[in-house]
Formats: structure tokens, sequence, C-alpha cells
């Protein structure tokens, strides 16, 4: 069976707009042809649905691309580990996907459509079960990692610490997902906001987001001494480590994360690009990092910080929106970029600095985080 991505891409189209459809189809049928998987999702579905799809629509748009769609793959895959689930599980999903698609891809639906995304499950699936297998002889399905630091920087967010009971190996610029003990099988992603250390401690950068379970837990009911769950870290905005060109990061709210690892680990490489960090917020009160990155800038002088308030018309340094601030400087057409924050700002910073001659290429983000 060979793969046909464009018969699946073409079909595919016809279930996006009905996406919400859909995936409550895709789940009425799974749990009601195999009761017994209910108990591995989560008791509230909203969230899991539009994972599914985003995941499925990456999937889908990838075919194409072997070496891309066979690293998100095999991250999915270890990442399915700390659900437990198993290469029989593939089947029941299979199953339940094929019936989804021919029901709201029926106007167009024949053999050949239905073989078509019988290859390309078989070849994502194979490569989800093939990548949690090698991964099970070498690293843990999930960790638990001690609170050790609860740090509230502004009402609604934390800076917390973490050390895992096991070491956790990731690369700077990745996430990892978290569970509390307060909302089983619930998982959240956060990114770890420094470059590997030697005692293994991770912090995450947290904001609670109105109706956001884990987040509020982390913020609201997290004391120090907690253990937490991790699942294993994910992500590919990781640093260009051999790039002799200079930096630019544009870091919105919390997005500051990932950002941060990059830059820290930038400098522990005895690199020394110039670096440009812009980073913005919608208040002064809300930079709840800046004391740090200060901190960073005066010990290492190739790092200029630029803190940047959008919705504070009183402030006295820089204001404005950060799509719109990376075009007040010079041009960023030489440089090494990475965005992260809130998906509509980075979508706008990537599309103006693209208009500005930054090749797509050199422009590093990563579009994961969902609800908190
Ligand atoms: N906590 C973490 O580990 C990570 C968080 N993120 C994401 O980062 C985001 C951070 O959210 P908040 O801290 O609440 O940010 P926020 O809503 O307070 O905004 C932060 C900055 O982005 C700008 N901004 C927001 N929306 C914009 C838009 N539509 N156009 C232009 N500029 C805009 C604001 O002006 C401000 O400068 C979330 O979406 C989160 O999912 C991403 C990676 C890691």
């Amino acid at each position: 069976m060979s793969l046909n991505p464009r018969l699946v891409k073409e079909s595919f189209s016809l279930v996006e707009p009905v996406a919400a459809k859909a995936t409550a189809y895709f789940y009425g049928r799974l749990f009601a042809e195999n009761p017994h998987l209910r108990s591995m999702f989560p008791p509230a579905m909203n969230v899991q649905r539009d994972r599914l799809f985003s995941a499925l629509t990456r999937i889908v748009w990838s075919l194409d691309s072997p070496d891309g769609m066979a690293a998100y793959l095999g991250q999915l895959g270890r990442d399915h580990r700390k659900y437990g689930v198993v290469a029989e599980h593939y089947t029941a999903v299979g199953n339940a996907l094929l019936a989804t698609i021919r029901r709201f891809a029926a106007d167009v639906w024949n053999d050949e459509i239905e073989a078509a995304w019988v290859a390309a499950y078989s070849a994502a699936a194979n490569l989800m079960i093939g990548s949690a297998e090698s991964d099970s002889g070498v690293s843990p399905a999930w960790w638990l990692a001690e609170v050790v630091d609860h740090e509230l920087r502004h009402r609604d967010i934390a800076v917390i610490t973490l050390r895992p009971t096991q070491r956790l190996p990731y690369t700077p610029g990745q996430y990892v997902t978290v569970q509390t003990a307060r909302w089983p099988r619930v998982w959240r992603t956060f990114s770890i906001a420094n470059a590997p250390r030697q005692d293994n401690m991770i912090k995450l950068h947290v904001r609670s987001v109105p109706g956001g379970w884990v987040s509020t837990t982390l913020i609201r009911h997290t004391r120090i001494g907690d253990t937490l769950m991790l699942g294993p870290p994910m992500g590919s905005m990781t640093p260009r480590e051999h790039s002799v060109r200079d930096v630019l990061c544009v870091a919105g709210g919390t997005g500051l994360a990932p950002l941060k690892a990059i830059v820290e680990s930038i400098i522990a490489s005895g690199r020394r690009p110039n670096i440009h960090l812009l980073y913005g917020a919608r208040t002064s009160g809300e930079l709840y990092d800046l004391p740090d990155l200060i901190r960073m800038q005066s010990s290492f002088p190739w790092l200029r910080v630029l803190p940047v308030v959008s919705d504070e018309p009183g402030y006295e340094g820089m204001r404005g929106h950060l799509p719109e601030v990376t075009q007040r400087f010079h041009s960023w057409s030489e440089h090494d970029v990475y965005v992260c924050g809130p998906s509509s700002m980075v979508n706008e910073t990537v599309r103006r600095l693209q208009g500005d001659g930054v090749p797509l290429a050199r422009i590093h983000r990563d579009a994961v985080h969902g609800e908190r």
C-alpha cells in the first residue's frame, strides 16, 4: 500500500470546516466500541478534542515531508507512553478515525481514498509504536518532580522550580507536559525556562488562565514539597548550535520561558553572538522576569534586553505591540530569530519579519501551546 498524500489532504479538507463535529463523533465512536478506553482520558474532553484535531491536521499537512513527520510522530509516540497507550490501542483509534473521515468526507469517498487513509494511518501508527518501543528501553514513560521553589511574581504568574527524581534529558527550547495530583489525566504543556543544569533542576513560567485547571492549580494550590508528573520533553524550537549569526528573540509574556533557556544555552556555549531579546508584556507589572534578565545582561555584555509594554499608556520605557516593535530597529535579515508567545502575536511577528526580508528558514517557533 503506498502513501497518497494528495487524496488524504483533499478528503481531509472537507473535514476541517466541521472539526468540532468530527472530533465529537470520533470520540463517541471510539468509546462506544471500546468502553474500556474511556478511563484513559480526562473527564472533560474539550482540550483533548482540540489536541487530537491539531495533531491530525499537522500530520495530514506534513505527509509530503517524511523527515518532519517522522520527528513529530516519534515525539508523539514517546509522549503517549505516559497515558499507558500500547500497540493494540492504535487499531481501535484507527477504526474510529476511518469511520469519522468516511462519514464527514462522504461526498467524495471511494475505495481509493479509503486505501490512502489506511496507508497513511498505518505509517503514522507504526512510527509512533516504533518510537515508543525503542524509548521504553532507555527512558521512563513519565517523571516525578518535586517542587523546590514557588515564586509568585505577579498575581497570575509564578516561576516554579522542580527537581525531577530521575535525570530528565532535554534540549533548550523544549517543553514538557505537566500533570498535578488534583487533576488526574489532565496534562498541560509548559516550556522549560533554563538550559540543562548539573543539578537537573528545571524552571517553569506559569500564568494562570481563566478556567485553566492545571495553570490555576500550579499558581494557587501548589506548595514547596508537592510532587508533579512530567511527560517527556518535546518540541523543535531549539538553538542552531553551529550558527555564527547574531540572534533576535521575541518573547510575549510567559512565551519568554523557552527563549530564556535558548539564550542561557548560547551564553553557556562560549559563543559570543549579539543577542537582542525583545520582552513584551501588557503592563509593566507583568514583566515578571525582568530583574533576572537584567542580571543576565550585566554578566554577558553581548545580550541586550529590551522590555516593551503594550497596554499601559503611562509606561516610560518602550511601548507598543511586539510585531510592530520588531520593525523599529535595523533589519534582522541576517539573524537567527526565535519567536514565542500568544499565537496571534507569533503569527503577526513572523509575517512582518518575513516581509522585512528574514528568510522563513531562519525564523524558529513552536506551535504547540494550547489551553492551560
Ligand atoms: N508558559 C510557557 O511555558 C509558555 C507559554 N507560551 C504561550 O505564551 C503565551 C503567553 O501568554 P501571556 O503571558 O498571557 O501573554 P499576554 O497576553 O500577556 O501578551 C504578551 C505580549 O504579547 C503581546 N500580544 C498579545 N496578543 C497580541 C496580538 N494579538 N498581537 C500582537 N501582540 C500581542 C502583548 O502586547 C504583550 O506584549 C500563551 O499563549 C502561552 O500559551 C508559549 C511557550 C511557553
